[in-house]
């Protein structure tokens, strides 16, 4: 999936991914990453999803990776915060208190760029990506956050129905990405309401990765 597919999508504002409302699954699951107080989470492709509000409300901090200019802009403004803006190599670094987010390309991210992260909280980062951008997406994933523990959102569907983003992403290719270096906990699995996009039948798996 290239970058212009996505900078084309915030451009024209056909970001039906975005929630309106903080997500249910994340507001009810976070406590099984058993995080201290201002654990600080990394949050890839994280777009300017109102979960990073609600983190934030937690007393969180939050780094995120994002490719849009605009969706960082609309994030922080959402916010009612005026970041500062720095250049860091290949990103533009928006930091406001408890939350930084590097602008541009997260293969492009290091351990250096985000420092120590407590937690992981992937939702429709994975499943955004096409399946030949996967394995390189889960290991670097692991390359730049070590051993902190993931909650992972998950669609699988029958990928002949629709094409993705999001992408189907099976229980068995969670395993094959996580499983060498990540216990795999499926703490929910549920029927998507009125299906995918409204086109096909889904079901969504709420996964805790705890590192082995
Ligand atoms: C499906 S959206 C999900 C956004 C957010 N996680 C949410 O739940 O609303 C995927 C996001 O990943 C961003 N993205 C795609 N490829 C990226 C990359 N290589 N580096 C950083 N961000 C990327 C897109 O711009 C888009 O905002």
């Amino acid at each position: 999936m290239h970058t212009e597919f996505w900078l084309e999508k915030w451009h024209n504002n056909d970001i039906g991914f975005h929630r309106s409302s903080v997500n249910p699954l994340l507001t009810r699951f976070i406590e099984r990453l058993n995080l201290p107080k201002r654990a600080h989470l990394f949050l890839p492709l994280c777009g300017k999803t109102l979960d990073i509000h609600w983190l934030l409300k937690q007393g969180y901090r939050i780094t995120g990776a994002e490719l849009s200019e605009k969706a960082v802009q609309e994030l922080f403004a959402e916010l009612g915060c005026q970041p500062e803006i720095a250049n860091i190599g290949p990103f533009v670094r928006y930091n406001a208190g408890p939350l930084t987010v590097f602008q541009g390309d997260f293969f492009s991210l290091s351990q250096s760029h985000i420092g120590g992260i407590d937690a992981l909280y992937d939702r429709a980062a994975l499943v955004a990506l096409p399946a030949s951008m996967r394995l390189r997406y889960a290991n670097h994933l692991r390359e730049i956050t070590g051993s902190a523990p993931q909650l992972l959102i998950t669609y699988d569907y029958d990928q002949t129905i629709m094409s993705g983003p999001p992408f189907s992403v099976t229980p068995q290719e969670v395993a094959e990405l996580y499983q060498a270096h990540c216990h795999l906990d499926c703490l929910e699995v549920e029927a998507v309401e009125g299906g995918l996009k409204g086109q096909c039948e889904a079901t969504e798996r709420v996964w805790l990765l705890t590192p082995r």
